[in-house]
């Protein structure tokens, strides 16, 4: 059986990232994530995104949903690696 944990949400796991790149823990790998640069965080994005579409057509709702947490991850490493804040993305929605 899965351990009860708080729900994390989007800001705050943006807050918990962004304070890995300004701390760098031993051992993080949203640090390595960041240390690889924008093309492997890209191609991490892509690859979860299909993930997401192949789940959406032939997986379950759990399964769908942890592929889209992925996708969400790696689109905000790649926006902490690009220096984008959570307002440069939400004054477009
Ligand atoms: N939410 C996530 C998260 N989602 C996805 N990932 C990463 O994205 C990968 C995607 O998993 P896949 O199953 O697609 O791939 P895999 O086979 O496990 O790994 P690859 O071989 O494809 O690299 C995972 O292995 C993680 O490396 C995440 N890594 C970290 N977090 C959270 O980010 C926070 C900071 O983590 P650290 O920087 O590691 O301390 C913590 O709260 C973590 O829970």
């Amino acid at each position: 059986m899965k351990q009860w944990r708080p729900v994390k949400t989007f800001d705050a796991l943006f807050a918990e990232l962004s304070e890995r790149a300004a701390t760098r823990p031993e051992g993080s790998g949203t640090v390595a994530a960041l240390d690889a640069g924008v093309h492997a965080q890209g191609k991490k994005v892509i690859e979860e995104a299909g993930e997401v579409w192949i789940a959406a057509e032939y997986q379950s709702d759990e399964q769908l949903s942890e592929e889209i947490s992925q996708l969400l991850y790696w689109v905000q490493v790649l926006m902490i690696g690009r220096g984008l804040k959570l307002e440069d993305v939400y004054r477009h929605l």
